[in-house]
């Protein structure tokens, strides 16, 4: 039975922040909205009886073909899962003999000569065994009302769920000095990118890999004839990670995944190292398909990258912390602002187009916010439970406010362009100027005199260079798709599970962006720091 695959678990749809893992196959925006209307009516529903007897019914309808009377369902839900966290490999397509890796660090003493594979080299060269696990989920819930509960059956089973522990092999599949391996970085910037190229090619290079080359501009650099493969090495990589942005250029958009195969075939690539969010990462993994058909022996390895941190069963990743530590300037600025002026509100928009991390984590950090409005979060402005009213509230009981508000927050306020960038993601309308005219408007109507500031720090806080924990995560994560590269995995991707560095297979990170669960602990503590209500 197709136990994993087939049936979406929507008590973690309901109560995950990684909701979207579990709605397989179903449309983004369709998943977003009926999960949010789902949420609605849990947050309006104060009975628990009813809230359980929800969560209960949400899994027998979701769960169907799993028949809990079996003794060993747990089991099988395991290796459906152990099946669908399978990595894809080269072996799986080409008859491949491991050779003793090059890998190794710098050691003195005799009994450490290069090459040996001792049990003590492979212990002071931190080798990491290919069977070796960690895992996903780590607490047991006692029941499904339980805040952020992830249960499968409605006694919330433990069940354990273990995914691919990543770090260097001692075998590896690519004869280092014969390898070309490519970086590319696709998408939006985002702190940390350098970091990680910089930690890719001193990698590579530690592998004794000599031909490393950087695409251009993202996919684009594949199939814009007009641009040129930039020669890396350490001497190149050695100080790029002291700026933001991407020493390669990024892009969004363009070229079909035949053509981009055709480029890499061109250039003889058997490494590609793409750096990118979840419309990179379906690029990638088409063009992991891609190479698999043509019986390509190319390793395809991605690494997360997202300011919104929007990518599905990780921590985190990495430019995150630096965006929500440099969102603190722009909120303190408006919290400055709010303060000095009379019925000041400073008003502040931050990134994130479908999830709200960077502003709740922003809003939690500086504790200076009032209201914080994020994309899973429906609110509406107007009315006696409307923002506008708690807004006028907090004027005329504290004088001053402070509201933080991404991106993608209150878009079915706001008319539709239907526009999409180059890449078909949607334009959004600009939600923050919209709030912005609302409270004039507000207040003009009641009238009590009001000053709005407002503050839009996107691009800066996106261009900005890494800080020292995201510079930590971007080092771990580019030597790992190193290490994965060399192991002879294709058609994954590095990330952080509960602070461990694992690999994914690219499908299962990408069926949906990761969203803020309102019903987690994370947004409860932000509601308990604003002290906001709900907008409904
Ligand atoms: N479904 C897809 N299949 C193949 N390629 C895709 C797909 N979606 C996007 N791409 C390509 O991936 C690249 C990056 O996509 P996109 O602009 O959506 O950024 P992203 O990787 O999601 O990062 P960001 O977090 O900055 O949005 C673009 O060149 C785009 O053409
Ligand atoms: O202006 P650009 O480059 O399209 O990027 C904006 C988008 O980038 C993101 O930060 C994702 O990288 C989104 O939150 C935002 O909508
Ligand atoms: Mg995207």
């Amino acid at each position: 039975m197709a136990l994993v695959s087939s049936t979406p678990n929507v008590t973690s749809s309901i109560n995950s922040g990684q909701r979207g893992l579990d709605l397989k196959g179903s449309n983004t925006t369709t998943s977003l909205f009926s999960s949010v209307n789902m949420w609605k009516s849990r947050r309006n529903n104060n009975n628990t009886k009813k809230k359980l007897s929800l969560v209960i019914r949400a899994v027998a309808e979701n769960q169907g073909d799993i028949d809990f009377n079996d003794p060993n369902w747990i089991k099988h839900y395991q290796d459906e899962f152990e099946e669908r966290f399978n990595l894809p490999h080269l072996r799986d397509v080409f008859d491949m003999k491991p050779i003793p890796t090059t890998f190794s660090l710098k050691h003195r003493g005799p009994q450490l000569v290069d090459g040996a594979n001792t049990p003590e080299v492979q212990r002071k060269n931190g080798y990491v065994n290919e069977d070796d696990r960690t895992l996903l989920k780590v607490i047991k819930y006692s029941s499904p009302t339980s805040a952020g509960a992830e249960c499968v059956d409605p006694n919330c089973s433990w069940i354990e769920q273990w995914v691919h522990r990543a770090g260097p092999r001692d075998k590896i599949y690519f004869q280092p000095g014969k390898v070309k391996a490519g970086i590319v970085t696709c998408g939006g910037l985002c702190p940390g990118l350098n970091d990680v190229i910089r930690q890719i090619v001193v990698t590579l290079e530690l592998y004794g890999v000599k031909n490393i080359v950087g695409i251009p501009f993202g996919y684009r650099g594949f199939f814009d004839n007009a641009l040129q493969e930039i020669p890396l090495s350490r001497e190149v990589v050695q100080n790029i990670n002291l700026a933001g942005g991407s020493l390669l250029g990024v892009s969004r958009g363009g070229g079909s995944t035949s053509d981009i195969v055709d480029s890499i075939q061109a250039r003889r690539l058997d490494m590609i190292f793409i750096l990118g969010g979840n419309g990179t990462h379906a690029g990638a993994n088409a063009i992991h398909d891609e190479c698999r058909k043509r019986k390509l022996k190319v390793a395809v390895v991605c690494v997360p990258k997202t300011i919104d941190n929007d990518i599905l069963l990780m921590d985190k990743t990495f430019g995150f912390d630096t965006a929500v530590e440099e969102a603190q300037r722009a909120i303190n600025s408006a919290y400055i602002e709010a303060r000095s002026a009379y019925h000041g509100v400073g008003l502040v928009k931050l990134m994130g187009r479908s999830s709200g991390f960077i502003a709740m984590h922003a809003s939690l950090s500086s504790g200076q916010i009032d209201i914080c409005l994020i994309p899973e979060v429906p609110f509406s402005l107007d009315g006696p439970y409307g923002v506008l009213h708690h807004l006028q509230h907090l004027i005329q009981t504290k004088g001053s406010a402070v509201v933080c508000v991404a991106e993608g927050a209150g878009q079915d306020l706001l008319q539709k362009s239907g526009a999409t960038d180059a890449s078909g993601n949607v334009v959004l309308g600009d939600i923050g100027v919209h709030i912005q005219q609302q409270i004039k408007k507000h207040f003009k109507g009641v009238d009590v005199p009001v000053d709005v500031k407002y503050i839009d720090p996107t691009y800066m806080i996106r261009a900005c260079r890494a800080n020292a924990s995201d510079a930590i995560l971007c080092t771990v994560l580019g030597q790992n798709a190193v290490h994965g590269a060399f192991a002879g995995y294709s058609g994954i991707t590095v990330g952080i599970c509960n602070t461990h560095y694992v690999y994914l297979p690219i499908p299962e990170v990408i069926t949906t962006p990761r969203f803020v669960d309102p019903n987690s602990r994370m947004w409860h503590r932000c509601l308990t720091s604003t002290g906001q209500p709900d907008f409904l």
